[in-house]
């Protein structure tokens, strides 16, 4: 799905409006997105740090499970931006798990992946980040 530039620009403002929530007493680092559904809902996400490390939620997965606990589970896009608090810092690539999750929901050929950052903006296709992802289709092919 090719994304217009005007859907890039507010993907990014909302990934931006997001980031301001982002709870990061450990690590600093601040990460928003905002997830385009195909029912045109736009889902924000921060991410979520804990004291005990491990049940950190990154950004993309408080969005992505923002949609489906609201039953929604078909998706175009996703922007996501992060840096450290007061920094300006480049572009911030999903983690693995992110794209994991990614991978269960959206078409890894279709799926637009928009990293943002005050100055540059790169757009990669789900199949771009996670070539060979393991998925539903593996566990049903016999
Ligand atoms: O794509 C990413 C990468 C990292 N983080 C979070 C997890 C943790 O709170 C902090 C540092 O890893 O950034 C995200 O939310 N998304
Ligand atoms: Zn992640």
């Amino acid at each position: 799905m090719k994304l217009n530039d005007t859907t890039i620009r507010l993907l990014k403002e909302e990934a931006y409006r997001a980031q301001k929530r982002a709870y990061v007493p450990y690590s600093g680092f601040m990460v928003g997105a905002a997830l385009l559904a195909k029912n045109g809902t736009v889902y924000l996400g921060c991410n979520i740090e804990n004291a005990s490390f491990s049940p950190t939620n990154c950004a993309e997965r408080t969005a992505f499970f923002k949609a489906v606990s609201e039953g929604v589970t078909e998706f175009d896009a996703i922007a996501i931006v992060g840096n450290k608090k007061g920094a300006k810092g480049g572009i911030c690539a999903p983690c693995g798990v992110c794209r994991q999750v990614m991978a269960e929901f959206c078409d890894p050929d279709e799926f637009q992946v928009i990293l943002a950052a005050e100055e540059e903006t790169v757009i990669y296709t789900l199949k771009e980040l996670l070539p060979l992802g393991f998925t539903k289709k593996d566990l049903n092919s016999d």
